[in-house]
């Protein structure tokens, strides 16, 4: 598992200062940060061209907008895109998961509530039980669902109308969703992982809303630091305000940045600790591998799902480490990380990488 095919926490993941899912301090300073209309949300601009066409479109013939299913890694926007969408359209929002509804008469009791043109966001869509998938189907298309009153052969089915209304579903990943669920979307966004100078702005975005003193190479620092997600992005900034606080004087240069990150242990590429040890151990203990996962993970002296679902995920995504039939193995990028130089026998392992 990793955080492209489930989003439940990998053991080891909750405590790291890079890790893209949300925390307690989070969730509370997110708020605040969250873009409020489609012209502040940085990046994405494919996403939120298509999505302002198709928004702007219900509104001119004053319809509920389509349903809408966004999908993408944790931390890149998509709760913040759903609540601009119920702002653009003028209407209330309603948030809740997958993992909330376990059952049909849950959702029923949700759906039945709803306000005409409300946005309903489902997070973590593909979480929810199969029954309330079901009942999701019927209520998407046709604005209804059939309560099940009674068990066994007494049982009766009773139709409820509901207003026209607006799904939006986020999932870390659009191919885990059955096809009939999926092909009810009218609109499908992937979100992308963003790039240097877009975290840039969301940095600098933030640090205006947090009245924190930055100039333009610290926030080059800290976004090159982010891990291609603005949640991230606005934590370190949040950590590095610290240090600048109490060790300069309060402003946020480059220095500043990178001297609070290396206390953090993040490192110019984002890597962390623990990413780092697992590349460590690769290139130092077997010479850039190829080995087995089991024997990595012993090295580094953590469980083996913390070392394939923490820290591999990025190090392959950054192109560092290879996954290969016979085991993992560094690429040439991984040994010029660490400033080491490869073996001779490492060039000779070109053929392994992206298999
Ligand atoms: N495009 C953006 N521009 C500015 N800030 C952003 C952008 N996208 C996300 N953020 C900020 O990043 C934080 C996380 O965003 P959000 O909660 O929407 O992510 P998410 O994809 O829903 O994550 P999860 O899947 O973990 O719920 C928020 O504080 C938000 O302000």
């Amino acid at each position: 598992m990793n955080w492209d095919d489930d989003t439940a926490e990998a053991p080891g993941e909750g405590d790291r200062i890079v890790a893209a899912a949300a925390d307690g301090e989070d969730s509370a300073v997110e708020a605040a940060l969250r873009p409020k209309d489609l012209g502040e949300f940085v990046g994405q601009e494919k996403v939120r061209q298509q999505l302002d066409l198709v928004l702007k479109a219900a509104r001119q013939r004053g319809a509920t907008a389509d349903h809408v299913l966004l999908s993408g890694a944790p931390g890149l926007g998509k709760t913040t895109l759903s609540m601009i969408i119920a702002a653009e359209m003028g209407a209330p929002i309603r948030i809740t998961s997958g993992p909330a509804i376990q059952h049909a008469g849950d959702l029923a009791a949700i759906l039945s509530s709803l306000q005409e043109g409300e946005v309903l966001f489902l997070d973590e869509i593909h979480r929810m039980s199969r029954p309330a998938e079901e009942m999701l189907y019927m209520a998407m298309e046709d604005f209804r669902v059939d309560v099940i009153v009674g068990k066994g052969p007494g049982a009766t089915a009773i139709p409820l109308e509901l207003p026209p209304f607006t799904l939006v579903g986020a999932t870390t990943r659009a191919g885990l969703l059955p096809p009939p669920l999926r092909d009810r979307f009218g609109f499908t966004g992937h979100m992308e992982f963003y790039a240097p100078e877009e975290l840039e702005r969301v940095v600098h975005r933030s640090a205006g809303l947090l009245d924190v003193d930055i100039d333009p190479a610290g926030a080059a620092e800290i976004a090159g630091r982010s891990r291609g997600t603005p949640r991230i992005a606005n934590r370190l900034l949040r950590r590095v305000r610290d240090y600048a606080q109490v060790k300069a004087d309060g402003v946020i240069t480059r220095e500043v940045a990178a001297s609070a990150l290396q206390v953090y242990e993040v490192d110019a590429r984002g890597l962390d600790r623990l990413d780092r040890a697992v590349l460590e151990a690769l290139l130092k203990l077997f010479g850039g591998g190829p080995v087995g996962l089991s024997t990595l993970a012993v090295a580094v002296g953590e469980e083996r799902e913390t070392v394939e679902e923490v820290a591999e995920p990025f190090l392959v995504r950054e192109g560092l480490l290879a996954r290969t039939p016979r085991g993992r193995v560094a690429t040439p990028a991984a040994w010029a990380h660490l400033g080491l130089a490869a073996p001779a026998s490492q060039t000779g392992q070109q053929g392994l990488f992206g298999v």
